[in-house]
């Protein structure tokens, strides 16, 4: 039963030894509530001392906090100011964006009421209103809340970009379920976040228009504002934690009411950052469910009732076998949300996402309820099958429609609007490709030329984690400062490599795939295949990590003779009827450049041995002491006391090259 205040909300609590012995969820502490005077009635129902009225509850208790005790009792004016402003911040979320500007134009009016008033002129606030209208009037038409339209202006996103111009009509008026392909860097994460931040707001509209019309709801925020509160009615325990089944405005609690999966840790963590932006004024809250971070932290996040979870599927599943309550309601979510699409459902991969889907589709009305949104640069792309099946080719190559109708089976829908606007290429328009055409052992000549001639953000990618770690020994040497980045990593070094690389503008990440799809790092000048990828797919999404957004970016293709045949399969696939064009090389700088590169695979043999030799010696000196046996270092490290990797790299130092 809830009680009403004006604002706040009252939920008696049974208090049964049962109850105290298996406890509450989110109970923290029981209070009595000696401000609000309950006294129980002879039928045992609680009476306010002073209305008279009853309720249900025996006796009441708070789930609380040290915060929430002090909001409770100590008014502050500061807090009143907030809810005042929160107030008309949340006024007509939901209308239809003709509207909206219209209604902005009040809100901004009125939200801004306290400070506006001794800074600026009312002629002043409404030309801001008027710029704000005018600026975002390319949203104009799509029906978007205000609440979103105004975090999409505060980052600059003036108008939708083709994408999502394309298929926000269909998402948002026609609720149908979209399967999108654009290319790499067009926006496709806002394509499927705004509908589905917006679709929260309506159905939470709706549901708080249906439970509290009386009350003059306008929040779905779960924040009590006890100081606005005017007991009207008499309330034994206010239930306060985030995990309650009802927030303290009595209203249901968070529903999870969106999925969004991606492949990825990083573009889980990535996608809940621009979703977080987009959803900054909406009141949504939003976790990030991945591997490689303590269950208990994720735990505590989905504690708080996140109406949107983005997630990987393995750590997902995993928490929703170990029963997780929030996410028990999985199979009721509103919107799902696939990035990366065609790779999440390839065979043999993220088989946890095959069991979510056979979890979300069990019941048909439930399915049938769900909007899905399906995104990939790749997603209507098909490429030819490895040589080795070459003579069965014809069979195996799907066409764009058979690859989408597999797609849409494995999903379970049947009638989505299809955007395709990528283009011939497959590559975004901005995009320079080049290649250069060396031998097996000179590919480390010539990447260490083009890091040196063309400083700038670089990513480069490998086929192998191997290769990863090779490099980055030799890089290392070479005082490039890489940045290793691959699955076998610890997840926080993973994190903290990825941070290094968006700060330094010369920043060099030496990558595998796993970076490959969906990472938006800011400036990112060039992506050079170290291999060349696998997939043609895997040769759009790397080189997609530059060029994004309509920025110009290079992309260079490090070709030895045993990949030809791979390199002319994807040009193939990518229909490219030419070659792609040589990168040009000064052969006089090349030459000194090897030199030193050849110096730096010296030291790492060189170091490598003493590795191997240090941890033979460990045992052996080991073996010395058990048996109480004197040994001398030198004899011990001989190639120490040799090979010092510092007084090598001294006698070469950077600018003994010429270029
Ligand atoms: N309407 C917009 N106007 C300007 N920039 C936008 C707009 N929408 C999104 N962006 C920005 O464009 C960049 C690329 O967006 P996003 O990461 O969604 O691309 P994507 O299409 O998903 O790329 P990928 O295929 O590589 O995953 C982001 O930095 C994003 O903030």
């Amino acid at each position: 039963m809830v009680r009403k205040r004006k604002y706040g909300n009252w939920q008696p609590v049974q208090l049964t030894e049962n109850l105290i012995s298996k406890g509450v969820d989110g109970l923290v502490g029981i209070e009595e509530l000696t401000d609000y005077a309950v006294v129980k009635g002879h039928d045992g129902r609680s009476i306010h001392k002073e209305t008279g009225r009853k309720s249900n509850a025996d006796v009441g208790f708070q789930q609380t906090s040290a915060k929430r005790k002090k909001d409770l009792r100590q008014p502050s004016s500061k807090r009143r100011k907030l809810n005042h402003k929160r107030k008309y911040q949340k006024k007509n979320v939901i209308e239809r964006s003709t509207e909206v500007l219209k209604t902005d134009e009040d809100e901004v009016l009125k939200t801004d009421e306290d400070e506006a008033e001794s800074t600026y002129s009312e002629a002043e606030r409404k030309c801001e209103v008027s710029d704000f209208t005018d600026k975002m009037s390319a949203w104009s038409g799509l029906g978007i809340a205000s609440s979103i339209l105004r975090a999409l202006a505060e980052q600059g996103f003036v108008e939708p970009t083709e994408i999502q111009a394309k298929t926000l009509p269909a998402t948002l008026l026609g609720r149908r379920d979209v399967l999108g392909a654009a290319e790499t860097g067009s926006g496709k994460t806002l394509a499927f976040g705004i509908p589905i931040l917006h679709r929260i707001l309506e159905d939470k509209e709706r549901s708080t228009g249906d439970t509290k019309k009386a009350d003059d709801a306008e929040s779905y925020e779960d924040e009590t504002d006890p100081e606005e509160c005017e007991l009207t009615d008499i309330g034994c325990a206010q239930v306060v934690s985030d995990i309650s089944l009802h927030n303290t405005k009595g209203y249901p609690a968070s529903k999870l009411y969106a999925l969004v999966l991606t492949p990825t840790r990083e573009l889980a963590m990535q996608v809940h950052r621009h979703l977080t932006c987009a959803a900054k004024y909406t009141g949504i809250k939003i976790a990030v469910v991945v591997g490689g971070m303590a269950p208990q932290k994720q735990e505590r996040l989905l504690s708080r009732r996140p109406e949107i979870v983005v997630a990987t599927p393995g750590r997902l599943w995993e928490l929703i076998q170990d029963g997780n309550p929030h996410l028990a309601q999985i199979s009721n979510i509103r919107c799902l949300a696939i990035d990366e699409t065609d790779r999440m459902l390839e065979k043999g991969h993220f088989q946890e996402l095959h069991n979510l889907l056979e979890l979300l589709n069990v019941d048909g009305n439930k399915k049938r309820q769900r909007q899905n949104f399906v995104f990939s640069a790749t997603l209507t792309m098909v490429h030819e099958p490895p040589g080795r099946l070459k003579g069965r080719s014809k069979k195996l190559r799907l066409t764009p429609g058979q690859k989408l109708q597999n797609i849409m089976t494995m999903l379970g829908i049947t009638n989505p609007k299809v955007v395709d606007v990528t283009k011939e290429t497959g590559t975004a328009g901005t995009l320079t490709e080049a290649r250069i055409i060396c031998a097996f052992e000179e590919k480390d000549f010539y990447l260490y030329y083009f890091i040196q001639l063309h400083k700038g953000r670089t990513l480069i990618f490998c086929n192998s984690i191997s290769c990863v770690r090779r490099l980055a020994q030799i890089l290392t040497l070479l005082q490039c400062r890489p940045l290793p980045f691959h699955a076998n990593m610890m997840q926080r070094q993973r994190l903290k490599n990825l941070d290094r690389f968006r700060e330094d503008p010369c920043g060099l990440l030496l990558a595998t795939d796993v970076a490959a799809r969906g990472l938006d790092i800011p400036d990112v000048q060039h992506v050079v295949h170290y291999q060349v990828p696998r997939t043609s797919e895997s040769y759009i999404h790397r080189s997609g990590r530059t060029a994004r957004a309509k920025k110009e970016g290079l992309t260079l293709l490090l070709i030895e003779p045993g990949e030809v045949p791979q390199y002319t399969r994807l040009c193939r696939t990518l229909g490219r009827t030419k070659d792609l064009p040589l990168f040009p090389i000064s052969t006089k700088l090349l030459e000194a450049v090897k030199q030193r590169v050849n110096l730096a695979r010296e030291l790492d043999q060189l170091e490598l041995a003493t590795r191997r030799s240090n941890s033979e010696t460990g045992w052996f000196r080991k073996a010395l002491t058990e048996m109480d046996m004197l040994v001398d270092d030198s004899d011990l490290y001989p190639l120490n006391s040799v090979f010092d990797l510092d007084t090598v790299v001294h006698l070469f130092p950077m600018n003994a090259l010429p270029i």
